[in-house]
């Protein structure tokens, strides 16, 4: 296993390690060349910002599953060299160049002597782009994939391969095009190659290979249930227990994934330990998962005493043996907002937008193929302060159209009014405490004048000091805030209070109490860009701006629990020269974040969570010289703090083999504070010693000059030390972006960054199914035996 920024830092090597970092005026990640591997596999890859991914096929000597392929059939020698151009001669190919007679058996995959050469030149290795054949894993490089998948009528598959059914571990990358195909052709024919590979009729699933209830499927079953109104999405080969009287669906041993139409003909009935559930607690004859247990609970429904429950397809339910329905499982407002919490699957007539969290809504004017395609999920987690919400509101703003409804703006706006009100007591307070100072230091003048015989009367004022009526409002909102009862009374009293803000705002007390926020620590950095349009913001017409919802504090949901789904903005390629926009403006991600607070003791809610693709860890690199409580009472650096919730979730069972994107957040504050405050201030840091050069101090600009800047060499070395002990804690690699929370382009390319994870995870067993890690994952989510 490597570590490719951890072993190439030394103290002394600082600049060559640095430079991997992009510079820190374009924070934009993936930066030009991120290098990573995966311990677990023998694949690289090696992101660019044109695009190029290139991999390892990981196949080596030790591997038994290219060592028991046996010889490739001949008919892959099979290839037209006079076919030099695609488009213009792909009618003939098909007749002129598959001349070999069909056989019985199909294609076999190849002995990879040729490993990682491409199966047609024998050039290249393992680094060289490669298409790979959907039936018999034959893989060609850019200059030969033409010549040996001809017109590909039934997608990426060699001319022999035509007629032959596809290989069932690449189902999941039907239609999904490579980067290097994009490329060879032009977007029409890109277009129409990936819908003949998903729609052809050989390449469908096998029915005999989706197993209901213990029974494969006949081709009748198979065509009922895709063809039902609400079919489940995506089907693989794989054994599924379905509900038939509530229409409940999932993979065998496991929790429901999705509420399919009722009362389909499919299938043997259900067994009451379909889902490998042990609560003891049943929903018509299957003993429910400790997931599901916890949503019944949290929607209300008794089910103490073991009971055996009758649900039926409207959520009604009743206790089996009685008549009268008990109630409905829908029925309740939270359970929607329940069930996206623990991943449970809700009917799709009442799958709604719910406040912040919008369920999979999926209504019937979304093509096709969204329809078909699964959700991305991202869990979005950090500790306190890190700037998580920033980052999914950021999300919010960028990706949906209505970043936030109309009932939304309006609580936010509530929120933005209550802070205000806040802070203007935070610097209230502020000003008491100057006040008192420079009463104590004017006396002490005042005493010592009065001895020398110079007593001039300056009675109790001090420039801090305010009249009796704003006095008179400053104690009472004191008082307020100290019993807690601020949003009780603000801000619907707004209207009452404003012209006080006002007066108060203007007054000169308060103006040089604010000369001196830096001094008040209470008082948060957000606060200046809502107290100057403080008068504005109080009055009862205020409309927050998107960019006042970013800076606003405490405006995602109440439980700490949000989501959004969105996709990636569809780009042309013609704006960007990347043609990777057909399979991005396909792909939907949900962005989930709750507070670390949510998670509970030692983050047992964790488990809900278990079907993210990827967690995204947030740390404000800014944290280095703060402090805050642990949860012992103990005043501890807040990145120590940061670290330990990293340690905890990373190493949660929940995200075994998980893949991590770690998010070091705040840069701009941190490039600031960088400059003023030594990062050996954290003793996790104390190893930092950069050597730098004497021409260009503190300068954040390496355009110009090569040599790194303090905040460079700093954030690298902390991306590091997060590295060395994911990597010592899981033995995996962990991805890194550098994030400014603030600016839209800096969040965009870390999402961005973290979907070329996904993506890559999605490839993998494309390209290299020989190696184990990788077939564990796919194997675990269904089986083609039955
Ligand atoms: N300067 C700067 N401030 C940021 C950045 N990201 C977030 N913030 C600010 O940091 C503060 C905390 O950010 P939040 O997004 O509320 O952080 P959080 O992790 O949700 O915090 P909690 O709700 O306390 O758990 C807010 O005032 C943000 O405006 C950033 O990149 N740079
Ligand atoms: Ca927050």
């Amino acid at each position: 296993m490597q570590h490719s920024i951890a072993a190439e830092y030394t103290g002394s090597s600082v600049s060559t390690a640095a430079s991997e970092l992009p510079s820190s005026d374009t924070p934009s990640l993936p930066s030009p060349a991120i290098t990573f591997d995966r311990s677990n596999c023998s694949g690289r890859i090696t992101v660019s910002p044109t695009s190029v991914i290139a991999f390892d096929d990981g196949a080596d000597e030790s591997n038994g599953v290219s060592e028991s392929s046996s010889e490739l059939s001949s008919r892959h020698s099979h290839e037209c060299s006079m076919f030099k151009n695609f488009i213009v001669e792909k009618e003939s190919f098909d007749y002129e160049d598959n001349d070999c007679e069909p056989v019985d058996s199909p294609p076999v995959r190849r002995e990879s002597i040729r490993k990682g050469k491409c199966y047609r030149c024998l050039k290249g290795n393992r680094l060289t782009e490669k298409e790979t054949c959907l039936v018999c894993d034959a893989k060609y490089c850019a200059n030969c994939v033409l010549r040996a998948m001809g017109s590909m009528p039934e997608g990426r598959k060699c001319v022999g391969c035509i007629g032959y059914s596809i290989d069932e571990s690449k189902r999941g990358s039907l239609g999904k095009c490579s980067r290097m195909l994009r490329r060879l052709l032009n977007i029409l024919e890109v277009r129409q190659v990936m819908k003949a590979e998903r729609f052809c009729e050989v390449n469908q699933l096998p029915p005999n290979y989706v197993c209901v209830n213990g029974k494969s499927l006949s081709f009748e079953e198979l065509v009922t249930l895709q063809n039902c109104s609400n079919p489940p999405k995506k089907l693989k080969p794989g054994n599924y227990w379905y509900d038939k009287v509530s229409g409940f669906w999932g993979k065998e041993g496991q929790k429901p994934c999705s509420i399919i139409t009722p009362h389909l003909n499919v299938g043997g009935p259900i067994t009451q330990d379909a889902s490998n559930g042990n609560t003891q607690v049943f929903i018509n004859g299957r003993e429910i998962t400790k997931v599901e247990l916890r949503m019944l609970q949290l929607a209300g429904v008794q089910c103490a005493g073991n009971p055996h429950f009758w649900v039926n397809e409207d959520g009604s339910y009743q206790e089996e043996g009685q008549k009268n329905t008990r109630g409905y499982i829908w029925g309740k407002a939270g359970t929607k907002l329940v069930c996206a919490f623990l991943s449970l699957p809700v009917p799709s007539r009442y799958s709604t937008s719910c406040g912040f969290l919008s369920s999979n809504v999926v209504t019937r004017t979304v093509p096709d193929y969204v329809e078909h395609g699964i959700v991305h999920k991202l869990l979005l987690v950090g500790y306190s302060g890190s700037g998580t919400s920033t980052i999914f509101k950021q999300a919010k703003i960028l990706y949906k159209s209505i970043p936030f409804s109309e009932d939304e703006r309006g609580n936010i706006k509530l929120t933005i009014q209550t802070n205000v009100y806040a802070y203007l007591g935070i610097l209230l307070e502020g000003r008491e405490r100057f006040e008192e100072e420079s009463l104590r230091n004017l006396k002490k003048s005042q005493s010592l004048l009065h001895t020398t015989g110079t007593s001039p009367k300056l009675g109790d004022k001090t420039i801090y000091s305010i009249g009796t009526r704003l006095k008179a409002f400053s104690d009472w909102l004191l008082k307020t805030m100290v019993s807690g009862k601020l949003d009780a009374i603000f801000p619907a009293a707004t209207r009452e209070y404003t012209p006080l803000v006002e007066e108060l705002w203007n007054d000169s007390a308060i103006k040089a109490t604010y000369e001196r926020r830096n001094e008040i620590e209470m008082l948060p950095s957000v606060a200046s860009y809502f107290l100057e349009r403080a008068v504005q913001i109080l009055t009862t017409d205020y409309e927050p701006s998107d960019l006042d919802i970013l800076y606003a504090e405490g405006v995602t949901s109440s439980n700490g629990l949000a989501s959004v789904e969105f996709s990636f903005p569809q780009s042309t390629p013609e704006e960007t020269g990347d043609t990777d926009y057909l399979h991005d403006s396909l792909a939907r991600y949900e962005l989930i974040t709750i507070h670390a607070r949510g998670l509970g003791d030692n983050c047992k809610w964790l488990e809900m969570f278990e079907d993210v693709g990827l967690v995204i860890f947030c740390v404000s690199l800014s944290d280095y010289n703060q402090f805050s409580t642990d949860g012992n009472g103990c005043v501890t650096n807040k990145m120590i703090l940061s670290r330990k919730l990293f340690e905890t979730i990373v190493t949660h069972p929940t995200f075994e083999k998980m893949d991590f994107l770690l998010i070091l957040n705040k840069l701009d504050e941190f490039e600031q504070k960088i400059e003023q405050v030594p990062l050996t201030q954290c003793d996790w840091f104390s190893d930092f010693h950069p050597v730098i050069s004497h021409n260009r101090p503190g300068s954040n600009n390496n355009s110009i000059n090569n040599n790194p800047s303090i905040s460079q060499l700093a954030s690298h070395y902390i991306a590091v030390k997060f590295k060395r002990l994911y990597s010592s804690l899981t033995g995996q690699n962990l991805y890194v972006s550098l994030v400014k929370g603030l600016e839209p382009d800096s969040v965009d390319a870390s999402l961005k960054y973290g979907k070329e994870i996904l993506k890559w995870n999605e490839e993998k067993p494309n390209f290299s199914l020989s190696d184990d890690s990788m077939h564990s994952i796919e194997e675990s989510s269904f089986s083609i035996d039955c």
